[in-house]
């Protein structure tokens, strides 16, 4: 259950990463430590930023303009050991989710009818481009335009479960090398949020493969390419016009990384009380949240909070968010340690991922 909390806790994920490929990771302190975060975070906001590297903001003995060779050689090897772990792709460079969304900000600045020529619809899988206004959220619609993808679901493979998602996502030509960024991107994030869910899963008490093999060892994704508008002076007005960017939603398969403008805070999340805490950007990290199948899972031990945004900055925001879903066709209920650690009894009935996305999608878009 949320509780009242105030703040977003932020979690370096590092030692989970480093151990994330041992069967015996539970065993590890370090992991231990990241997975009592993971836990006490789940628990009580449903949301958590994840650091994934410690970067050197102020290196110590170099702040006098001193420095011995021993601490030069310490901060070497710290520096090369960064090094391997990123060439092992665990963490996600900065510079990745950087050019992530200067390249979303710049197809955001192409002018209309250049931005039409991916234009979703139903036929495309509601894969493509989407206007300011055209995706509705409890009836308003939303003061966001979007190019939304999915992984690809080929003709027949989940039979009529899968039909209306069916489609190829559609890239933008310009900018060029547009596709390629945004699909080494996915992959990425696929890979981190399976070693995530892996610390989630001890979390909760089961092994780290349990959102693995029939649950999500084929997991969908879906990634929007999300702009806001800025607050604009309305006509002879000194009042900024504030828009609900994205009105409140849950999201809707297991995690979600938010990788948000560095300026700009305009994502919030309701607590108990139902008062709005702020997400700010905190640069080189993900915001994630918990979505409804791992809400169900958890039989409620881990809620699929409310969110929204609101950009009441006059600048143009831009955020990229990747939901990493359960497989498709999976058929999602309370684990039974779950029930156990809550009242016992069953809370949520079981929902099929797929047959969920679809009907909110529907719901999103009315053609
Ligand atoms: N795939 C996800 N989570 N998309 C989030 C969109 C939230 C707004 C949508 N109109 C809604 O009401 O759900
Ligand atoms: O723009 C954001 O910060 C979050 C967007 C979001 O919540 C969503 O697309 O589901
Ligand atoms: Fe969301």
């Amino acid at each position: 259950m949320a509780t009242d909390f105030k703040s977003i806790p932020i979690i370096d994920i590092g030692p989970l990463l480093a151990k994330c490929d041992d069967p015996k990771m539970g065993q590890d302190s370090g992991v231990a430590q990241v997975v009592k975060q993971l836990d006490q975070a789940c628990k009580e906001a449903g949301f958590f930023y994840v650091v994934l590297r410690i970067l050197f903001i102020q290196f110590e003995p170099m702040k006098d303009g001193k420095i011995s060779i021993f601490c030069f050689i310490i901060f070497l090897s710290v520096m090369v050991w960064c090094f391997v772990i990123d060439q092992k792709g665990h963490g996600i460079p900065e510079t990745i989710l950087k050019q992530v969304k200067n390249l979303t900000r710049k197809f955001f600045e192409l002018p209309y009818e250049e931005k039409l020529k991916i234009k979703m619809t139903a036929d495309s899988g509601y894969r493509g481009y989407q206007r300011i206004g055209e995706n509705i959220t409890k009836g308003v619609p939303d003061m966001h335009e979007a190019i939304d993808c999915y992984k690809e679901l080929k003709p027949g493979m989940y039979g009529d479960l899968g039909k209306p998602m069916e489609g190829c996502n559609q890239w933008p030509i310009q900018p060029t090398n547009f596709k390629m960024l945004m699909e080494e991107y996915v992959s990425l994030c696929t890979e981190l949020s399976r070693n995530i869910m892996r610390g989630i899963a001890l979390a909760l008490g089961c092994s780290p493969y349990e959102f693995e093999g029939e649950r999500a060892g084929n997991a969908f994704w879906v990634m929007r390419l999300i702009g806001y508008p800025g607050v604009h002076s309305a006509n002879g007005s000194d009042i900024p016009k504030e828009d609900i960017g994205c009105g409140a939603h849950t999201d809707y398969g297991l995690l979600t990384l938010v990788n948000q403008d560095d300026d700009i805070t305009a994502l919030q999340v309701r607590n108990r009380s139902g008062e709005w805490i702020s997400a700010p950007p905190v640069p080189g990290t993900f915001v994630c949240n918990i979505g409804d199948m791992l809400k169900i899972y958890s039989n409620g031990l881990y809620e699929s909070t409310l969110h929204q945004v609101i950009n009441s900055s006059p600048k143009y925001r831009v955020c990229v968010a990747y939901f990493y879903e359960t497989n498709f066709d999976t058929a999602v209920e309370p684990l039974d340690i779950c029930k156990e650690r809550t009242t016992g009894a069953k809370k949520f009935e079981r929902a099929v991922y797929g047959e969920h996305l679809v009907k909110k999608v529907q719901t999103n878009f009315v053609y």
